[in-house]
């Protein structure tokens, strides 16, 4: 799998602006040979939460659009990362998925809200995971704090995810814990951890990217960088099956004592 993580700025409130960014950064990913491009948390907005009633997307459809089209005429899967939404007078932090022929084949609604940036003041929280396939490789798709629940990551490698995508907006300030915590999540679940955080700054957060690829033996093969721009890596999907082989902790769970 080959993958193009945009580790991009935000502007803090400007959709325009970020719409045309994400546009551009899927014209300049699809001149690598890549498989999957993979987006940062909430791109259309930043945490302008204030002011989702102006600002969110309706429906997801200006995201689907863009998603699907490009998807489609670049023969590319793309993982959005997430948008602020709004479902009948509701906002929600979602993730939409599109395959190579433009289908959006996930919609995914971030499930644990992070009260340290005042989501739950301002969005709902999803009721369902998020397991899609592609190129034939079961995925699964978590939003940012969303990461700090290895039950809700478990609850998605168990549902068959070989891959598990972290779109963030994760400040600098508990950058160790990202780097950790993802790094954890790959080696407990023997599964690839493709993690995309943002990089510039709020009114109150400075992030400094750090996105990462974690392998199932829990290799770092990206880290460190904090520049915007595309990061490409190609990951081989057999690993997993290798690790988990070698180590059959699914096997070996005992769900005579928990789930
Ligand atoms: N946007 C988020 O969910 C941030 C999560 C975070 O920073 C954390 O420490 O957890």
């Amino acid at each position: 799998m080959k993958l193009a993580i945009v580790q991009m700025d935000i502007g803090f409130g400007e959709t325009e602006k970020n719409y045309q960014a994400v546009e551009n950064y899927i014209e300049q990913a699809v001149k690598s040979d890549v498989d999957v491009i993979v987006f940062p948390e909430m791109w259309n907005t930043g945490y302008a939460l204030n002011r989702l009633s102006e600002l969110a997307d309706d429906n997801g459809f200006k995201t689907k659009e863009i998603l699907s089209r490009l998807a489609k005429k670049h023969n590319v899967n793309i993982v959005g990362g997430s948008v602020a939404t709004k479902k009948e007078d509701r906002f929600y932090n979602t993730m939409y998925v599109a395959n190579r022929t433009g289908n959006i084949i996930a919609e995914y609604d971030k499930a644990h809200l992070f009260k340290l940036m005042d989501e739950h003041l301002y969005m709902e929280q999803g009721k369902r995971d998020n397991v899609f396939e592609l190129d034939g490789t079961t995925c699964g798709g978590v939003i940012c704090y969303d990461l700090r629940f290895p039950e809700w990551i478990r609850a998605h490698t168990l549902a068959g995810a070989k891959v598990i995508f972290v779109p963030a907006e994760w400040p600098k300030k508990r950058i160790d814990h990202w780097q950790l915590l993802l790094q954890a999540r790959a080696i407990e679940n023997q599964c690839f951890v493709v993690a995309v955080n943002r990089v510039g700054a709020d009114p109150n957060n400075e992030f400094n990217g750090h996105s990462m690829v974690v392998a199932p033996w829990g290799e770092v093969l990206i880290n460190n960088q904090t520049d915007e721009g595309i990061y490409y890596l190609e990951v081989d999907l057999q690993e997993v099956e290798h690790v988990r082989k070698r180590i059959p902790v699914y096997q070996d769970r005992r769900t005579d004592l928990y789930n």
